[in-house]
């Protein structure tokens, strides 16, 4: 499990997360949900380490995350991650080698599977295929969690849903615990196991898709119950 016990992290005086608890279960897929600027970015950063909590802690596996222990969560940021001078092989031969068991031979069917041009230098790709460039890099690291930052935002709707359920039912190891944030609401729809919605710096609700199912609602209509409710 994937947890952060009463964090709280400020920009200066600007408390974006104030006491926040989340537990991402095991083995699901969670997405974390939001206004723009509620601090989902922030919970992943603050889970990488890239940038220092005030208070609280972050545990993966009931540990306290190190640089020991950090190459279990792979990270794919909203920004561009790898080097936009090199084609698709030479990014795959640098992951090669600084990731520790990384999938090649995985990322090379997805890279087939998925259309992405291998001839081209990432800064000539379409924004789509370096958004799957980047998912495929994030998802061969042989990691058992994986934090997605709006990571399908660049993909055309019209192939968007069909690449995330086969990213879904064919490319996610058994057992892997994945956390995405998004505002697309059709892809929590479709992936969603658990919903987190964060909302002036704390925990708004927190539900699961069977929650949602036992009320008769989907993860959407649940989610619009809540905000209606407000
Ligand atoms: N380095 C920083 N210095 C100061 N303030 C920051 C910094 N990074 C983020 N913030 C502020 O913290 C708040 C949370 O930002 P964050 O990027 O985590 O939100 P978000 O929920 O991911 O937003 P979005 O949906 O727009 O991506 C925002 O008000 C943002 O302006």
């Amino acid at each position: 499990m994937l947890e952060l016990k009463n964090v709280t992290k400020r920009y200066g005086r600007k408390v974006v997360l104030d006491d926040v608890s989340i537990e991402f279960k095991k083995g699901y897929i969670t997405c974390l949900l939001g206004l723009n600027g509620v601090g989902k970015s922030t919970t992943m950063k603050s889970i990488m380490r890239l940038i220092p909590i005030n208070k609280g802690e972050i545990l993966v596996d009931g540990e306290k995350i190190t640089q020991k222990n950090i190459n279990k969560i792979a990270y794919v940021p909203d920004i561009p991650i790898h080097d936009l001078g090199w084609t698709v092989p030479q990014n795959l031969e640098f992951a090669k080698v600084f990731y520790p068991g990384f999938d090649t031979e995985k990322a090379e069917r997805m890279i087939q599977l998925f259309k992405v041009p291998t001839d081209k230098k990432l800064k000539e790709l379409s924004k789509g295929n370096l958004a799957r460039f980047n998912i495929i890099v994030g998802m061969c690291q042989k990691a058992p969690y994986i934090l997605l930052d709006e990571p399908f935002s660049g993909i055309d709707v019209f192939t968007r849903q069909s690449f995330i359920s086969m990213l879904k039912s064919e490319f996610l190891d058994e057992g892997q615990t994945v956390v995405i944030t998004t505002h697309e609401i059709d892809e929590v729809q479709d992936i969603a196991d658990y919903v987190v919605l964060l909302e002036e710096g704390q925990v708004f609700a927190n539900f699961s898709k069977a929650d949602a199912q036992a009320e008769g609602l989907t993860i959407v209509e649940k989610m619009r119950t809540l905000y209606c409710e407000v």
